[in-house]
């Protein structure tokens, strides 16, 4: 594998694998200047730093009234909260894990996801992501919560990781498969799975019923420069890579309430109205799909 060395600003050196294609390089170098308040205020709540939306009923009661002082505090603590509930039920359905088990985060960012799974089974978790930013703060949050023996991001391609063929009792992607080839995706997470494990992806996917991907579809994906895949694409490709489908669910009405509530925060970065917008006239769809590595 070629490498490329990275001084830091602090003197020490890296040695990170040079990017697999001129994409990967602008992704790498997206997610290393990434520094949006949405994403690190929510985080400092409690040190679970997401990168992902979330799901579930606003609760208006702890919110409070909008006029008071402390309301926009709350108000990131609400958003946050809603995030974790999304991560909660991305764990639920990754079937029974044991502490002896390896799960594998592919696109882990800052690793949210990650410390979570850890606590709530006890195993270990190995996370990829290109930016060696946020493999670097990931690695950082586990040794901080005492866990890096059980918590490791490093910078590497999801489609080509280190991974042992069979090593994985489970794998996901959060909001991370929007950015690669889904055969390609498939294919690597089929082999680095046990057979009978699992694998379960939380996306946003355009809807085929619509048609064709919506201006609201494409304006996300210049937001983020990346490229949304349909159901149909996701449901195809697994099907080719061992993967069957156990569950389906759509998230769009669950999601919802996130993003009304984010588009009333003074923490919006402008791409509020195409998600609203886009889930509410049926062309893109908040899914998440489990699937047995048979
Ligand atoms: C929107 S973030 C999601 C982060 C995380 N899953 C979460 O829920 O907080 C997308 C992530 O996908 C990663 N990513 C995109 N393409 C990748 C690739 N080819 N290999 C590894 N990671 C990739 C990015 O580096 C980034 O960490
Ligand atoms: C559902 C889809 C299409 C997701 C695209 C991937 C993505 C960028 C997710 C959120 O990241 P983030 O938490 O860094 O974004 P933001 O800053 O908007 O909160
Ligand atoms: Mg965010």
């Amino acid at each position: 594998m070629t490498t490329t060395q990275l001084i830091s600003a602090n003197g020490t050196s890296a040695f990170v694998p040079a990017p697999a294609s001129p994409y990967q390089g602008d992704i790498a170098r997206y997610w290393d200047q990434e520094a949006r308040p949405v994403n690190l205020r929510l985080g400092d709540v409690d040190g679970l730093y997401h990168h992902h939306y979330g799901i579930g009923d606003v609760d208006h009661a702890a919110l409070g009234d909008p006029g008071d002082g402390q309301y926009e505090k709350r108000l990131i603590a609400e958003l946050h909260r809603l995030e974790s509930a999304q991560a909660e039920v991305l764990l639920d359905h990754l079937g029974s894990i044991g502490r002896d088990d390896t799960l594998m985060d592919a696109g882990c960012g800052r690793g949210g996801s990650m410390v979570m799974a850890h606590q709530r089974f006890g195993c270990t978790v190995q996370g990829v992501t290109l930016s060696a930013k946020q493999a670097d703060f990931a690695n950082q949050r586990a040794q901080e919560l005492g866990i890096e023996s059980h918590v490791h991001a490093r910078v590497c391609n999801m489609l080509d990781t280190p991974f042992e063929t069979g090593q994985a009792a489970a794998s996901w992607n959060n909001e991370s498969s929007m950015y690669v080839d889904l055969h390609d995706l498939f294919a690597e997470h089929s082999r680095v799975l046990a057979v009978g494990g699992r694998y379960v992806t939380i996306t946003g996917c355009w809807n085929p019923r619509y048609g064709q991907p919506s201006k609201w579809v494409s304006q996300i994906n210049a937001h983020f420069e990346c490229n949304i895949h349909s159901r149909r694409e996701y449901l195809r490709a697994m099907a080719d890579n061992r993967l069957v489908p156990q569950t389906v669910i759509d998230l769009t009405p669950a999601t919802l309430p996130y993003w009304e509530l984010r588009a009333t925060s003074s923490l919006v970065t402008g791409i509020e109205e195409a998600f609203i917008n886009s889930y509410r006239d049926g062309s893109f769809q908040y899914l998440l799909i489990a699937a047995d590595r048979v």
